[in-house]
């Protein structure tokens, strides 16, 4: 995995362009987003115990929106399942070419992993094979809101019975004086990092127009609405949570 240290909005910008997960982005993305996301880590190992827990033989596990393949590793770590694969996706052409290679390196020095499907695609487009995991792990924050509740749709149909949805999401809190503590706590997070005032201001405008958080209550009633019977939020670090949502 790339070392190299996110210092992209480290520079003043007289305009902060909206946020693209393009080749600058790839090249620092394993940093970026382990100083970004509290308890990035903890989330990604603890997904693949998870489903190995709802993994189905002969089933797909797909990893939505999968960047550099983190969660699809974690998968390949932890689920022995007879007859699965993993299906991973996602429509950032520069993310895929890294994804390949990594998980390219993984085939050729271990034997006995799970096969991988690696597709440059939108998730909206998505025809689903029946699955018993898929994970979205800070992906549908990325969605456009009006898109959300028909792909979560999507995703309840083709889950088997047994299987599971592990949604991670940032969250935006319904209570001001809750949201605005778990927002600077989120900030004291990022600085604790060694990002600058400077680089949490840019970030934070290059993110507001393509990435829209909801709260806990609107990602359960959305789930429920979706067709699934059962929310239980698993992990909570301040602004950001993982949920496993039941068919
Ligand atoms: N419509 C879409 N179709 C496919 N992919 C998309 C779409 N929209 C956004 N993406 C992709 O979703 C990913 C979101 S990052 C996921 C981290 C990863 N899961 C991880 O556990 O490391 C989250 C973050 O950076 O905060 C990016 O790679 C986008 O290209
Ligand atoms: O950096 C932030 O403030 C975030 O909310 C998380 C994030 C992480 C990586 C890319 C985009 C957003």
């Amino acid at each position: 995995m790339s070392k190299e240290p996110d210092r992209i909005f480290a520079q003043p910008l007289t305009q902060v362009p909206d946020f693209a997960f393009n080749e600058d982005v790839v090249r620092v993305f394993p940093d970026m987003i382990k100083r970004s996301v509290p308890g990035y880590p903890t989330i990604v190992e603890n997904l693949g115990v998870l489903a190995a827990q709802f993994a189905r033989p002969d089933s797909v596990l797909y990893d939505l929106g999968c960047s550099l393949g983190a969660v699809t590793q974690a998968l390949r770590r932890h689920v022995r399942t007879e007859g699965c694969k993993v299906i991973a996706v996602d429509n950032s052409a520069a993310m895929v070419e890294r994804c390949r290679e990594y998980l390219n390196g993984q085939n050729s020095m271990f034997q006995e992993l799970l096969p991988v499907e690696v597709i440059e695609g939108d998730i909206l487009a998505l025809a689903f094979e029946p699955a018993s995991v898929v994970a979205l792990n800070f992906t549908l924050q990325f969605i456009a809101p009006e898109e959300r509740l028909a792909l979560l749709g999507r995703i309840r149909q083709s889950l088997l019975p047994g299987g599971a949805l592990i949604l991670s999401e940032k969250l935006r809190f319904s209570d001001p004086e809750e949201h605005g503590l778990l927002t600077d706590l989120h900030v004291a997070f990022k600085r604790a990092n060694g990002y600058s005032d400077l680089e949490i201001a840019q970030k934070r405008s290059a993110i507001e127009n393509v990435m829209k958080p909801d709260s806990l209550e609107e990602h359960r009633e959305r789930l429920l609405a979706a067709g699934f019977s059962k929310v239980v939020p698993w992990f909570q670090c301040l602004n950001f949570a993982s949920l496993i949502a039941l068919p």
